[in-house]
């Protein structure tokens, strides 16, 4: 892990407005947060700068102590990039008055819920108590947000699980309006702040700017070659934008105005640049690696270098300076690379430089590097060395929201709405009391649940008298959420594979008060064969955990190559049991929602672009989620579904929220000639399953399989019987067992 990553931990940010830009930055040094869009209708916000004295809570004492030293230790260097990242600096509190005419205010349009229910009754005491103990050191392999828990009595712990809101889809206010962000405190303010700094930049009314270079360096300054033609680049651009706004060029900036490229470079230079003789200075290597030759341009360091680095210890300084330098570089190739040096020179370097500097390894890292522009790619990792903000679900099976806001308020919590596209959630800035442990939290009014992960159950949108089921669903954020938007009634199978997470499931769902809610423990992969014919699925998948790394710093190093492909194989068959066991004849539902808390494609896109190449009788559709970005339709050397921009990518550097994916699927009753090729997919995917994961012993009988109507996805032929059971015999014979003739083990966890 690397210095930095075991440095600090600074306060989580406020939740920001999606900073979603359709072209990389040309360097990561000036980073402004910029919103487009339904996204910036629809966005997880900041607070305004004019009420900028919350901080958002955070329950660790010593984190604002370090998070301080860290942002002075940015600050002092080249600033990665601040965008997304903008916090309010003052702090403060609103006084009890402010804050109680802020809860009503913007909560008087929340859904009906079912009202409070007073505290929870004598027969949940008992599970309250066991919710604590389950809560208390809690494993969070999958690394959602709902598993990453901490409640204490102590109170220095927060739980994040998921969250639940009631009523149905159009209730949330998942439609938003052009004309819906003034409404909304969070998004209005971004929105202003944005605005003036657009309005500076913009600053004139109408009336033509001279032309001025940004931050140009004093005169006499030696600029080297690169520099040079980064500042001409500028120009050109700033002139275009000028003459595309109708503005004409003052004769004094620039002479001819729509002079050649050469002439530019000359006049712009002679004008502005004054570009000097070149002085013996501190530009001289010192040996620091982040070297420059002796015009100043960038040079990568040789093998060597990099071997006496490493030898002599890494000076992060120097890293993040060459990170920016190869961001640069990167993001403006043409022009600025060295001549014979090639992307992927300047890419692998890069990558040891995010592994030295952030902690990664170097798989992890180039992965996901490759999700975005060089220059977004640092906002991304540098989002996720900062915690997420704390935000909690209003348990709308026991209170409402506005009622809890004001019952918080009056315990001195600092409080605001989630945003426009929720009802129930609430974001915590600032807290005198332990978030985890308040009556009305021991009470199951409210689920401590980040705020990405409301965002498949709105997706499902369950409905009311439904069969729902939740594959894994551990420890119960999502689930209670279901059952809360389902009202308490029909019936939600809320299953995980790991009994033990089991345990503060079953805890948190009696503490919620749903009543609607059957726990059990299959390993997913067991249904339809358990049980099928759901009107809904949720599959929020095991995964690894790349989109909460603020959370669980282990991933950055803790998953290899192997690791992500047997995850995949694992989430791959999962998905299509999940779509297996839906009631494809459903008169309200028929769907699936497959998500995870990685941003890794293989996991996400890859995983559910194979379930539609599987299940010719499955579709994606809109997630009903308008804030984030479209799924990726092609991704390096692979296409997928060309509908999969319907689904959703969420980000730490976007919204200031963990990362997530999330798809939502319609399953149609399958036509005849669907049916062949499926017995033999999913018997060797059962197999190879059992093969690749090694702790869940799977083979499932063909002939048992498909109990549930037309989920019958096991109906076979001879030929498939005859491949079936071979294949079964393989898999055991692999995994040390006496292959069985026609019989059928039965997974683990699954009572026979
Ligand atoms: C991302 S977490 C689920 C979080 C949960 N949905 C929530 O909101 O609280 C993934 C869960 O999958 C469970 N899991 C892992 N492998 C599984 C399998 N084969 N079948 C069912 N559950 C599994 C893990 O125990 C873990 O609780």
């Amino acid at each position: 892990m690397g210095r930095r990553s075991k440095q600090k931990q600074p306060p989580p940010a406020p939740l920001f407005p999606d900073a979603s830009r359709s072209a990389p930055r040309k360097s990561p040094k000036v980073v402004k947060a910029k919103t487009s869009g339904a996204e910036e209708l629809t966005a997880l916000t900041a607070p305004s700068k004019s009420n900028g004295k919350r901080k958002a809570v955070d329950l660790d004492p010593e984190v604002d102590e370090r998070a301080r030293g860290k942002v002075a230790k940015v600050k002092s260097g080249l600033g990665v990039q601040r965008g997304a990242a903008k916090t309010s600096k003052g702090k403060g509190k609103f006084t009890g008055k402010e804050q109680i005419e802020r809860s009503i205010a913007f909560d008087s349009e929340d859904e009906a819920g079912d009202g409070f229910d007073g505290l929870s009754s004598g027969d949940e005491e008992e599970a309250l108590a066991d919710e604590f103990e389950g809560l208390d050191g809690e494993e969070h392999d999958g690394k959602d947000e709902a598993e990453v828990e901490g409640a204490s009595s102590s109170g220095s712990g927060v739980e994040y699980s998921d969250e639940d809101a009631s009523d149905d889809q159009a209730a949330l206010g998942l439609e938003m309006s052009g004309d819906e962000e003034g409404d909304d405190p969070l998004v209005g303010a971004q929105d202003e702040e944005d605005e003036s700094d657009d309005a500076d930049e913009e600053e004139g009314d109408g009336e033509a700017a001279p032309l001025q270079l940004p931050e140009l360096p004093p005169k006499g300054t030696k600029l080297s070659e690169r520099q040079r033609k980064k500042y001409i680049a500028e120009a050109e651009r700033l002139e275009l934008l000028l003459k595309s706004q109708g503005h004409t060029l003052d004769s004094d900036d620039q002479d001819g105005e729509e002079g050649s490229e050469g002439d530019e470079d000359s006049e712009v230079g002679d004008e502005n640049l004054e570009l000097s003789e070149v002085t013996e200075d501190e530009d001289e290597s010192d040996g620091s690696f982040a070297e420059e030759d002796d015009e100043g341009d960038f040079i990568l360091p040789t093998l060597e270098e990099r071997d006496a680095e490493s030898a002599k210890g890494v000076d992060l300084q120097v890293v993040q300076l060459r990170m920016q330098e190869v961001v640069n570089i990167l993001s403006d190739f043409k022009n600025l690379a060295r001549d014979g040096r090639s992307r992927s020179e300047y890419t692998e370097q890069l990558v040891l430089d995010i592994c030295a500097y952030y902690g990664y390894n170097a798989f992890l890292a180039e992965r996901l590097l490759q999700l975005f522009p060089a220059a977004e790619a640092l906002e991304f990792f540098e989002a996720n060395e900062r915690p997420r903000p704390v935000t909690i679900r209003t348990n709308t099976l026991r209170t409402r929201r506005r009622d809890l806001a004001q019952a918080l308020i009056n315990r001195g919590v600092t409080l605001e709405p989630l945003g426009k596209w929720s009802k129930v959630g609430l974001q915590v800035f600032e807290s005198s009391v332990p978030i985890g442990a308040t009556a009305e939290y021991l009470a199951g009014h409210y689920m401590l649940q980040a705020a990405s992960s409301f965002l498949p159950c709105i997706a499902l949108a369950p409905q009311p008298g439904e069969r729902v089921l939740d594959m894994a669903s551990a420890p119960g954020g999502k689930v209670t959420y279901l059952s809360a938007l389902m009202q308490n009634t029909g019936v939600v199978f809320a299953n995980d594979s790991n009994k033990a997470r089991t345990k503060s499931l079953s805890a948190n769902i009696h503490r919620m008060g749903c009543k609607n809610v059957v726990v059990c423990n299959y390993d997913g992969r067991a249904f339809p064969k358990v049980i099928g014919g759901f009107d809904r699925v949720m599959l929020d998948s095991p995964c690894s955990g790349t989109g909460v790394i603020s959370k669980d710093a282990s991933v950055k190093t803790n998953k290899s190559e192997r690791d992500l492909q047997l995850l995949t194989h694992l989430q791959k068959q999962l998905i299509l049991c999940a779509i297996d066991s839906v009631n494809t004849r459903s008169a309200t539902g028929g769907y699936v929602v497959y998500s995870t808390c990685s941003v890794l494609v293989d996991e996400d896109e890859a995983v559910v672009d194979y379930a539609l190449k599987k299940r010719p009788n499955v579709k994606l559709v809109p997630t009903g989620v308008e804030f984030g970005r479209e799924g990726f339709k092609a991704f390096r050397d692979k296409r997928f579904d060309p509908k999969m921009n319907l689904a959703k990518r969420v980000y730490p550097h976007t919204h200031n929220v963990d990362g997530f994916f999330l798809a939502k699927l319609k399953v149609s009753p399958r036509q005849p000639s669907q049916k062949s090729g499926e017995v033999r997919m999913m018997e060797d995917e059962v197999s190879a399953s059992a093969d690749a994961n090694g702790d869940v012993s799977m083979s499932i009988d063909a002939n048992d399989a498909g109990a549930t109507g037309d989920q019958s996805l096991f109906e076979e032929n001879e030929e498939d019987s005859e491949m079936i059971a071979k294949s079964q015999r393989r898999a055991e014979k692999k995994r040390g067992f006496k292959p069985s003739i026609g019989k059928t083990r039965v997974p683990h966890g699954v009572s026979a």
